[in-house]
């Protein structure tokens, strides 16, 4: 997608125009972090770093742009600053495809504070949105399974996200994608079935199947249900499976797109099996989500393949996930933002996020958050309530934030989406099973060294009123 530096909201161009007349050479260091895990899940995967560097790397204001924004009255030396532009900041990150919990910092930009706020709004909607879908599809994963599933939400997302949805997707756990272009561009396996339509522009079912059949033989799935399932499409389908073999081909599978999905995979298989085509698989969509899935799992229903749309590329029920980038440093000095709620209390100070591990490699269940400059930290507290405290001496400390672009450049080679998906199986499955769980899974613990702490504590009482 071409994304210039307007990709923004206008506030932080109208700050930028003031810091650049009063603090040109400001040093800013912005955290990233969300509240809450979204569909009352007990953890969130991280996703839409690596899309976030690819377009810090060239971002820059179009010539167009520049004359878009002289219309909103910005000064000549301003837009001249803006022409110039580039993004030539430091970030630390979690890495994509990490398992990651509310309120501690997943990525720390450190800039000039022009260049820092300009990119507040991109960083927000790409990382808000793609760990929201991620997150989604890693749950839709947890209930199928080994089962295969495909992404097919293109059409009912919201507009262009289909694209970053079905990246995200990938990331969270699904093996393939019905959207061409993502799948083009991220190298994500690329698949799809046939519509209703197709079927309903022949006047017989049978010669639909046949001619799809001939012509695209490879993967071959055929919608079974425009008219009725078992009566038509699957006898029709089995006609067409036992051609197929006459040619040395396989039908790769039937689609179940309406109806009791349970009931109709079952009789679906029996027939099937009952014909000697215990090969062909079973594709079931419509209207699918982790609570379906799990329910036709439970209810032994014999699918193979898992088409998801709306719900997935949508995150429902959850419209957004509630990321915020917040400033803890300028010029070295520690930034605070105090609010009525003390869970908003933002943290001073650069930091570095460390996960506590047990014996066997197995997350122990706790973050803690330091001081980018502390030594080894043996003891945490609850941000708020000091009798809840926990000793660290015990556990292996994994430093979560890495450098991952120094003066705007990346440091570490790009990773593909299949990488990131599969770091992000097996950071997954060091989460005890306790945080999975969808009913009240169990709560990570955040906690902050004393140090930071007390740091922290300073500030509130300097800016209380
Ligand atoms: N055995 C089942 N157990 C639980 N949920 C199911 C089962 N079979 C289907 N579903 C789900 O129930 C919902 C049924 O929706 P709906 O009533 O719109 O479907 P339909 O009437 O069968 O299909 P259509 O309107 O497309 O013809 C879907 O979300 C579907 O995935
Ligand atoms: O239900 P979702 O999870 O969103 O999955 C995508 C849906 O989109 C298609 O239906 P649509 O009616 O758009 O087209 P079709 O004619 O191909 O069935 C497909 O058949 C699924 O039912
Ligand atoms: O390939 C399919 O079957 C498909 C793709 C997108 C939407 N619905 C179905």
């Amino acid at each position: 997608m071409n994304i210039t530096a307007t990709y923004t909201d206008l506030y932080q161009l109208t700050m930028a125009q003031v810091y650049f007349n009063t603090k040109p050479n400001g040093r800013a260091v912005f955290d990233y972090y969300f509240r809450h895990n979204p569909f009352n899940s007990g953890y969130s995967i991280f996703a839409g770093l690596e899309d976030v560097l690819d377009i810090l790397e060239t971002l820059e204001f179009s010539s167009s742009d520049i004359a878009y924004l002289q219309q909103h009255g910005f000064e000549n030396d301003f837009l001249e600053y803006l022409k110039n532009f580039r993004f030539k900041g430091t970030i630390f990150s979690s890495k994509e495809g990490d398992v990651v919990f509310p309120n501690r910092p997943i990525l720390q930009v450190e800039a000039n504070i022009i260049e820092a706020q300009i990119i507040e709004t991109l960083l927000l909607n790409i990382l808000n949105f793609q760990t929201l879908i991620a997150t989604k599809a890693s749950r839709i994963r947890r209930s199928a399974k080994d089962e295969i599933l495909l992404d097919m939400g293109l059409r009912r997302a919201h507009a262009t996200g289909g694209y970053y949805a079905s990246r995200a997707a990938a990331i969270g756990g699904f093996d393939s994608t019905s959207n061409v272009k993502a799948a083009e561009d991220y190298n994500i396996p690329c698949s799809g079935t046939m519509a209703h339509s197709f079927i309903q522009s022949y006047e017989d079912e049978l010669q639909a199947f046949r001619d799809f059949a001939r012509i695209r033989p490879k993967n071959c799935v055929l919608l079974i249900d425009t008219y009725n399932s078992l009566k038509s499409g699957l006898p029709n389908a089995i006609t067409v499976a036992k051609e197929m073999e006459q040619r040395g081909e396989q039908l790769l599978g039937v689609r179940l797109d309406s109806g009791d999905l349970a009931y109709l995979s079952k009789k679906t298989r029996t027939i099937l099996n009952d014909s000697n085509l215990g090969y062909v698989k079973i594709v079931a969509s419509n209207q699918l989500d982790e609570y379906v899935i799990k329910s036709l799992k439970e209810q032994g229903a014999p699918i193979d393949i898992f088409g998801v749309g709306t719900n997935l590329v949508t995150g429902k029920p959850d419209a957004a996930l509630d990321g915020v980038y917040k400033l803890s440093e300028f010029n070295g000095d520690p930034r605070i933002k105090l609010s009525e709620n003390i869970s908003k209390v933002s943290l001073p100070y650069k930091k570095q996020v460390y996960r506590m591990l047990d014996n066997n490699g197995m997350f122990y269940g706790a973050d803690a958050i330091a001081m980018f400059t502390e030594g080894k930290v043996t003891k945490i507290e609850h941000s708020f309530d000091a009798t809840k405290s926990l000793d660290l001496n015990t556990y292996k400390h994994e430093p979560l934030l890495e450098k991952v672009m120094k003066d705007g450049e990346r440091v570490l080679a790009p990773r593909t989406v299949a990488e990131i998906s599969k770091y992000s199986k097996s950071r997954l499955e060091q989460l005890p099973y306790e945080y999975k769980r969808f009913q009240n899974p169990h709560i990570y613990k955040i906690g902050l060294s004393i140090q930071l702490k007390q740091e922290r504590d300073k500030l509130v009482q300097k800016h209380k009123f």
